[in-house]
This record gives C-alpha cells, structure tokens and sequence, in this order.
C-alpha cells in the first residue's frame, strides 16, 4: 500500500500527533502498514463485540475519536453550568485514578552500627490531591526522608510504621503508581523532548496498554508541562547545547509523570530554576494534585508566591526533626504562638530556615532555643517524646512509669503554648 513504507511509518511514529491525525483523517487507510506491537488485546476487548480490530488503520481511527471526544468534552467545558457538570458526570465514564495516603509514625531512621539518628520519630500524613513542601536547612534529612517514603535506607536501620491507606502494606507492593524524580537529571541529552517522554511512556505503562493512549498519555504530559514548543528539540549535552535548564527540569518531571503515578515525590525539582520557571512547574503538579495525586517535594529558598502554591509543610530540623508538619496557611499562626513571629519584610520559608540553621537567634522573649523547637512540636501534637529529647525542655516532668519505653510525655500545664 502506497505511503506505508517502514520508514515512513518511523517518521511518523516520532511526528506530530496532530499532523498524524490529519493525514489520517484525508486518507484514513494510509496506516495500514504502522508498527503496533502491543495493547491488541485490550484494543479487541473495546472494539463493538464481533468487530475485532484487525488493521492498524482501525486503531488510529479508534485513537482519533477518543481525541475527538476530548475535543467535543474541551468545547462542552466552556459553556459549563451547574446542571451542565452534573449531567457531564451521569453521561460520562469518568476514570479517576488510584489514590494513596501515606500515613507515618515515629519514623527514625539510624545509621547501622551508630546511635547516629538521620531522622527522628517523624510521625504524619500525606494525602492524595495535596502538594506538600518538605523544606528544612542543609543536611537536616529532607532527601532522607524522601527515601524513607519509598521504603529504601541503605545503610540504615529503619523503625516506626508507615501506612498506605490505612494498610501496612510493604511501600514496595505499591511501586507501579510511585513516582520518584531524583535530584540529578535523568533525561537522555541525545533525545528530544517528545523521545524522551515516548521512551518512559514505553517503559512503564503497562505492556497490553493499546498505543492510542499511550500516544495520549505523553500529549498530555506535553501539554500539561508546556513543552509543545519544544517537542522536537534535542535536551542537549554538556557539548551540545539543547533546551532551557527550566525546560530540561520539566522533562525530568515528566518521565515520571507518563506513568500517571498516584504518589509523587520529587527531590528538588526546582532547584537552579528562576521563580517564573519554577511557578510553571508547580502549575503543572497542582494540576495533577487535582487528579487526586498526592504530591511531596523537596524545595529550597521558595518565594512567597512559590511557597503559597504548596497545600501542606513539612519543616524539618537538622537530625530529621519535624519542626512543622501541617498547612502551609497555619504555619506562620504556629509559629506565632510559639513568640515567633516573622518579620514583615521577610519571607517566612526563609526565616524559618535561618532560624533551624542557627542564623537567626530566638528572642528571649520565647523563652526558647532552637533545639526544642522539635519537641515544642511533639508536645504541641501530643505525640510521645524520647527521653532525652525532653530533657531539652526545662522544669518538666515526664509522666510515670513511661520511662520504659523510652518516652515521656509532659504534664498539660507545660503544653499550652
Ligand atoms: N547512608 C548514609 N550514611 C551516612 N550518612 C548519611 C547517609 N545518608 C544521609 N546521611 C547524612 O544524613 C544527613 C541528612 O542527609 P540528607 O541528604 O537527607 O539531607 P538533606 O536535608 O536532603 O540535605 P541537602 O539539602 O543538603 O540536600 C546528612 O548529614 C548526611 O550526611
């Protein structure tokens, strides 16, 4: 057949989607000879009963309606109206993914063969369709505690309870909707964008996943991260010079993002990115947190602007101690009541940290140190303190017969804040 030579079919398999779509729709048999290896299964199991989809014309067609439905659903969403919404959602399959919580008590994390704790009873709660934002000075433990979500401490002996759901199931048993965009880039410089995302999309969506939505997984992740205008570029080498720092972050993100993952973590994902690049990066995540993925990262010295983009903190002190643990909203209100308060002129991400870092010495006024902010926080919670942790607060008393175990926890008087 005229047009369907295996290079041209290569051709295509990299082009454009809609240029496809185009030429499909002027000469709908024209991708007889197009290269489908997998996802036939589920393709005949769609099909009208009795009609298998044989030919590869038959599953562009099927491809470009699905498009065409989100074509005619985008036009029907601009004129949105209560009653529009609700019969949208009696008419419509509506396909949501997955969602994880991730629930966590007293993790502690300690070196093997050391009493040296990187991280300590840090107990909490991620939840699905939130963006959380684990901040803390350098070396305090964020990237540990990202490792620790993921069920990996090398080196290390890890205790404390992790939830997923409400289950202790092992995190592992949940690896397929876990994605995990380490600190250093992971992209193919030799590959473009499109490439590059078709390569993750061909690795990890599942194999029997027909290639009609794989091919619209990646052009949403395209869309969703901004990067149509540079689909066709090469990421660049340190000899050859390809897209923006900003643009190459987003396709980092956006391997993992072609997986549809219910569980985001991200290990500085904005680090060396400008504000407005780093704003479209968080757009982009808060758009997926919409979906009902749980999102947490790690971010240094965020703007305001940045900072208010997140849903949740989780502000750790050096030793992996949990300073903070709740809404971005409270947080300043938290400290507040602490005899904290941030100066107007100051940015409260920063002011935090240069506190924990020890740059910013507490008023007298608070009547604390830095050291005991972490056990303000436990005591504020009602969560059990380590011993000699609460030796760091002075004229209390732990409770009886808790010793035993190691905790202590204070009378009310010396709660109220
Ligand atoms: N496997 C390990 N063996 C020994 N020390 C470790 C190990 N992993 C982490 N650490 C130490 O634990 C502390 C926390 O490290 P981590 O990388 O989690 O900090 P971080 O807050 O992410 O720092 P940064 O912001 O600088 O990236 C550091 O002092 C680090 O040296």
């Amino acid at each position: 057949m005229p047009g369907s030579s295996s290079q041209q079919t290569k051709k295509k398999d990299k082009g454009n989607l809609t240029k496809m779509l185009q030429e499909l729709e002027d000469n709908p048999d024209s991708y007889d000879g197009f290269n489908i290896e997998i996802g036939d299964k589920n393709m005949k199991k769609n099909a009208p009963r009795g009609k298998a989809l044989h030919t590869q014309s038959q599953m562009f067609r099927y491809a470009y309606n699905q498009i065409e439905k989100e074509k005619a659903m985008q036009e029907q969403n601009k004129n949105l109206t209560f009653s529009g919404v609700i019969s949208m959602a009696n008419d419509t399959e509506i396909i949501k993914r997955l969602t994880i919580e991730v629930a966590f008590k007293d993790l502690t994390i300690t070196l093997k063969g050391k009493n040296i704790h990187l991280m300590r009873s840090v107990t909490g709660k991620l939840s699905p369709g939130r963006v959380s934002a684990v901040m803390g000075p350098s070396g305090a433990g964020k990237t540990t505690f990202l490792s620790a979500l993921t069920g990996k401490a090398p080196g290390c002996i890890m205790t404390g309870t992790i939830l997923i759901n409400g289950k202790d199931d092992p995190i592992q048993a949940y690896k397929k909707i876990i994605g995990f965009v380490p600190q250093d880039d992971i992209v193919h410089g030799n590959l473009t964008v499109e490439e590059n995302l078709w390569f993750s999309a061909r690795c990890r969506l599942a194999a029997d996943l027909p290639k009609p939505e794989k091919v619209l997984v990646v052009e949403r992740v395209i869309e969703s991260l901004g990067l149509q205008p540079v689909r066709d570029s090469l990421v660049g080498t340190v000899e050859q010079r390809g897209i923006s720092g900003g643009q190459r972050k987003r396709v980092n993100v956006g391997l993992e993002m072609v997986m549809e993952p219910s569980l985001l973590i991200l290990d500085e994902p904005t680090s060396g990115l400008d504000s407005s690049s780093s704003q479209l990066l968080l757009r982009a995540l808060r758009r997926e947190a919409l979906e009902g993925v749980n999102i947490c990262m790690v971010v240094h010295q965020p703007s305001y602007t940045l900072f208010r983009m997140f849903d949740d903190l989780i502000l750790l002190a050096k030793g992996g101690l949990t300073v903070y643990h709740g809404s971005v909203k409270k947080v300043e209100e938290y400290f507040s009541g602490l005899g904290i308060t941030v100066p107007e002129r100051a940015n409260p991400p920063d002011y935090f940290i240069d506190i924990l870092e020890g740059i910013i010495k507490l008023s007298p006024s608070t009547g604390l140190t830095t050291k005991q902010l972490p056990v303000r926080w436990m005591l504020h919670n009602g969560y059990p303190v380590p011993m000699d942790m609460l030796k760091l607060i002075e004229g209390t008393e732990a409770s009886s017969g808790s010793e035993s175990n190691g905790y202590g926890r204070l009378g009310h008087k010396l709660w109220i804040t």
